[in-house]
This record gives C-alpha cells, structure tokens and sequence, in this order.
C-alpha cells in the first residue's frame, strides 16, 4: 500500500520522494528548500546509523520502503485537504499556511524528535526508529509521556494514511517503563484490523534488543468522509 500512500500524499501535494534538497517553488516570491529528515545527521546515535543500515538493507527487495520525511508541506498540500475536508469559511490564510511546520520537525536537529520511519506494505506495519533528544524530557533523564504519545500517533498515523486520508479519533497508551533521553528505540505499529471508515492500529515502542517493552498502545483512525466538513 506504500506506493498507493506516496502517490496519495503527492495528491495532496508532498515533495516527490526522490527529490531530497530540491527547490521548490510556492510562490514566486519564495523558495522553500525541503530537506528530507529521515535520513541521518550528524546527531544520530551510533545505534540509529545501525539500526538504519539494517533497515535499508530489508530495502533492498522492496518489501520495505523508507519514508522520506519534511518539516513543511507545500502549500498545495494545505490547499487540496482544506478544499476536500473544510467548510470554505474556515480556511486558513495562504500566508499562514506558508509557514506551518510539521510539529515533530520543528525542534532544532538532536534535541528533538530525530526518526526515521520504513513501511512494510504485505505486512501493514510501520517501524519508527526514534532517538529522543535532550529537549524532550519530562521526569530528569526521561522522554517525556506527550513526546511519546507523539511518535506514537505520528507512526500509527502513518500507518492509517497507506490507507487513505484519516484522522486520530482514540488513542491508548500504556506506559510501562520511562524511555531514557537519547537513547533509541523502535516504534512498530501495524493495522490490525478494518471496520467501514474505521482503522484499528496495533503499536509497541521496544527496546533495540528487544529485551525491554516501554509501551504498548492502540489507535483507531478513521478514514474522512469527503462528504463530512471537519469544521
Ligand atoms: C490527515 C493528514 C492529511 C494529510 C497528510 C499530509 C502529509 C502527511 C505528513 C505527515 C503526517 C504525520 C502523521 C500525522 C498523524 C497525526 C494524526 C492526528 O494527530 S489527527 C489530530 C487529532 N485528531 C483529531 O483532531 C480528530 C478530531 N475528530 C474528528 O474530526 C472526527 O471525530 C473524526 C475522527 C474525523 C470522525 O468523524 P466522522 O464524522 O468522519 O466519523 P463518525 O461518523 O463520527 O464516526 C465514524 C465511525 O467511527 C466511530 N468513532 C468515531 N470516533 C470514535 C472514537 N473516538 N472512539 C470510538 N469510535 C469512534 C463512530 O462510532 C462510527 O462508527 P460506526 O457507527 O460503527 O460507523
């Protein structure tokens, strides 16, 4: 479902994959450099360069695929969801809309979420390798529970969008044992099940030796009804 996901997030307007660093254009006063953040940086841990070389290399017969990754969406993006899922009248500015940034890219490089998300389309999971930074604490020396519950629904949502256009209606989470800062861990998230619009998703956040079960959770996404206005 990955490359049905890619070409829906291009329908609504992301930069093509195989484009990283490209200029793109929004409007003809200003230029928008997308980076793609899911590939490494010098922040990234001994063990996220590992984890991520082992994953590249699932890659490598197609059964997994990277997820490119982007602080900004162009403002296309905005437009056709707002145009297909929101009542005119609450549109948001194109000049607001310009300068909105995907939350979980918006802190600076290694203090904050550095992820790196890769798609199993035969087995409907995705796999979230994620190193919280330093910035993200909540009790000293952990990750805080709301930076968890973010890399939670990012990744299940990710999940649910190989699917279609969909919306975090319930998320529950277990917290079993505190996420050392820094450290990394792997985010694995699977749809388990489809009711109608409804998307049941499965997600656990282990260790890398997997010897360590931080969190357990489950989502339910549902699939926007392009006949419903969200607002
Ligand atoms: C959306 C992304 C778009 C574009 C992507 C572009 C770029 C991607 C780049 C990065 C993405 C990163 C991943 C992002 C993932 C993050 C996702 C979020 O954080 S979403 C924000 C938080 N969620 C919301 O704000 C949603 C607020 N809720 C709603 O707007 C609505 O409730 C809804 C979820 C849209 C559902 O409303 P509908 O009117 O469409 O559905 P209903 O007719 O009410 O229900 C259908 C069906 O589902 C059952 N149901 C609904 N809610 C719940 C619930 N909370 N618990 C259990 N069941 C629920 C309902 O009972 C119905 O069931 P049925 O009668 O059996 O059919």
């Amino acid at each position: 479902m990955l490359r049905s996901c890619a070409t829906r997030l291009r329908t609504l307007g992301a930069p093509p994959a195989k484009q990283p660093g490209a200029v793109w254009r929004l409007f003809s006063s200003e230029k928008v450099i997308h980076k793609d953040y899911g590939l490494p940086n010098p922040s990234w841990s001994k063990d996220l360069r590992l984890l991520f070389d082992q994953f590249m290399k699932k890659c490598e017969d197609g059964s997994w695929k990277r997820l490119p990754s982007y602080r900004q969406n162009p403002v296309q993006t905005f437009k056709e969801f707002q145009t297909r899922f929101v009542d005119p009248g609450s549109v948001t500015k194109e000049e607001q809309m310009s300068k909105a940034q995907q939350f979980s890219r918006s802190l600076e490089e290694g203090l904050g979420f550095e992820y790196v998300m890769f798609y199993n389309k035969g087995e409907k999971r995705m796999v979230c390798l994620f190193q919280g930074g330093l910035h993200l604490q909540g009790v000293p020396g952990f990750v805080h529970g709301g930076a968890i519950a973010t890399m939670i629904d990012i990744t299940t949502g990710m999940c649910a969008l190989a699917e279609g256009v969909a919306m975090t209606a319930n998320l529950n989470i277990d917290y079993k044992k505190p996420i050392p800062l820094c450290s990394v861990v792997v985010v694995n998230s699977k749809l388990s099940k489809t009711e109608g619009r409804k998307l049941f998703i499965s997600c656990d956040i282990q260790s890398i030796d997997e010897k360590t079960l931080y969190t357990s959770a489950t989502a339910l996404f549902i699939k926007l009804d392009p006949d419903k206005r969200l607002t």
